[in-house]
């Protein structure tokens, strides 16, 4: 499914029906209104998101319902800010295991991506560890026995 607005599109595919797509054109205008834990609204006001951007108005909610999404914006939209709070917000984090797994094509973008997901994850009690080129092999080996939720590699 596809929503095009002007410079910005999320392709959602529902889960089970990836043959076509259809529309997911609900806009929420604000972070309130998404129905994300409370929490996890603490860690994007602190953070000192008040709106939500276009790609967030689309992109957040599809994704938290477990769609798959496809962002597609031009850089600084908030992309990351969106799958991010979409990832936070489905994970539980009473268990202490990996529960989800973000690739980034560069150490820098992997580095960017852990240290948002870890702002705005503040206040849930995330536990997010990148495991990128030129560090310990050894440390993220001890990292990630000790227990992470989510993996930036
Ligand atoms: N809702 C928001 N309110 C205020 N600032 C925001 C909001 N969303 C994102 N930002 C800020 O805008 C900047 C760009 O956001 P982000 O890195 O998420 O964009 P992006 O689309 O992922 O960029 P890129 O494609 O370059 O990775 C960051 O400084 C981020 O903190």
């Amino acid at each position: 499914m596809r929503v095009s607005v002007i410079r910005h599109s999320v392709k959602c595919n529902l889960e089970g029906q990836d043959e076509f797509f259809t529309s997911y054109d609900e806009v929420y205008e604000s972070f309130d209104g998404m129905g994300l834990q409370e929490n996890l609204l603490r860690g994007i006001y602190a953070y000192g998101f008040e709106k939500p951007s276009a790609i967030q108005q689309r992109g957040i909610v599809p994704f938290c319902k477990g769609l798959d999404v496809i962002q597609q914006a031009q850089s600084g939209t908030g992309k990351t800010a969106t799958f991010c709070s979409g990832v936070l917000q489905q994970l539980d984090v009473t268990l202490v295991q990996c529960q989800a797994l973000v690739l980034a094509p560069t150490r820098e973008l992997a580095q960017q991506i852990e240290k948002v997901m870890r702002a705005l994850g503040d206040y849930i009690g995330v536990k997010v560890h990148a495991c990128v080129g030129g560090t310990s092999v050894l440390d993220d080996k001890r990292i990630l026995q000790a227990g992470v939720h989510d993996v930036c590699p």
